[in-house]
């Protein structure tokens, strides 16, 4: 443990050149891409800005898409954006979670990079003062289900798609942070039936629930109830508003801040273990398969 988490720190003060973590991590490389993997537009009426995820061909979550999504989040937030709705350029998937290709076989120091990058644009989404809405418009396993539970509210376009943290059946484990974002969702009782048995859920299941707040029949009908959640706090006093969701987002909150070191070098000695490896790589020969 000693070992990984010095060389883990080692990795990230060189990557990052800093020396105090995990703070530093925070401070992303900002440097423009040519192909941007996150479209944002503002409406100039609203404020309101729709983030969609434009990554094919199925939004996987891996360390330049992390980044990007960090630093709009960051970029919206200094520009007092009114809203922020999440959703997807794909017609079939919000978010396929994380990228299996950054924990197979990758060495343990590019996964404690790809690691914090998760934990910090995760915490940045989670704990963001900008009222987030996710507008599910695609199938939304594991890693896609947490950006959505991540958000305030979520729409998700019924009756095809699916949603939930499948860890278990891939024989990996949803760290401590994902469940509190489902338990606060569904609950101590749901969260436990749906994380031991890795259950996706069908957008009505979901909505029975209460893992989604409202199913609608397309996209546009997504996008036109996000605007109308978020409309719900013209209003309200933006400090207000950001406090209290920060007291009721606190455990989360504390975790991260508290644990990101040790939740990092879980991480990392679990996936890096011989059965993870093994079963990461079942998965990928079973979709590619599926594929082709
Ligand atoms: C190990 C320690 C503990 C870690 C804790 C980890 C916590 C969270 C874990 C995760 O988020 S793991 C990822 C879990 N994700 C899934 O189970 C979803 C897998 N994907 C699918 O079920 C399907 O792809 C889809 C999302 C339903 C979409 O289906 P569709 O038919 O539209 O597309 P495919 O043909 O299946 O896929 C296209 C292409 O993408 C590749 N791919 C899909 N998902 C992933 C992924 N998560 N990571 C990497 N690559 C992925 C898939 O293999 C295809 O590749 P090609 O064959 O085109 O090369």
């Amino acid at each position: 443990m000693a070992g990984i988490y010095r060389s883990t720190r080692y990795v990230l003060q060189n990557a990052f050149g800093s020396r105090s973590l995990p703070g530093a991590v925070r401070f992303y490389s900002q440097k423009p891409d040519p192909a941007p993997l996150i479209n944002v537009d503002v409406d100039s009426k609203t404020g309101v800005a729709t983030v969609t995820m434009n990554s094919p061909p199925v939004n996987t979550l891996n360390t330049p898409f992390l980044n990007e999504m960090g630093g709009v989040i960051k970029e919206l937030e200094k520009n007092k954006t009114r809203g922020l709705i999440l959703t997807s350029s794909s017609n079939s998937v919000f978010s396929a979670g994380l990228d299996i290709m950054e924990m197979y076989k990758a060495p343990r120091d590019q996964m404690a990079v790809f690691w914090t990058t998760l934990q910090n644009t995760w915490l940045s989404l989670y704990r963001t003062g900008i009222p987030t809405v996710a507008a599910i418009n695609g199938h939304a396993p594991a890693g896609g289900c947490l950006l959505a539970l991540s958000c305030e509210y979520r729409v998700m376009v019924g009756p095809k798609f699916t949603i939930g943290l499948n860890e278990t059946q891939l024989g990996i484990v949803a760290p401590p942070w994902f469940l509190i974002c489902m338990r606060e969702a569904v609950g101590p009782r749901q969260t436990e039936l749906a994380l031991t048995s890795g259950k996706m859920f069908t957008a009505t299941e979901a909505l029975n629930i209460g893992l989604v707040d409202q199913l609608v029949s397309n996209k546009e009908e997504a996008l036109a109830e996000a605007h109308k959640f978020i409309a719900r706090f013209a209003k309200i006093p933006p400090l207000a508003r950001k406090l209290t969701k920060e007291f009721t987002r606190q455990e989360g909150i504390k975790y991260m801040e508290e644990k990101m070191l040790d939740d990092l070098e879980t991480f990392v000695d679990v996936a890096s273990s011989p059965s993870a490896q093994k079963g990461m790589e079942m998965y990928l020969e079973a979709l590619k398969k599926k594929s082709t």
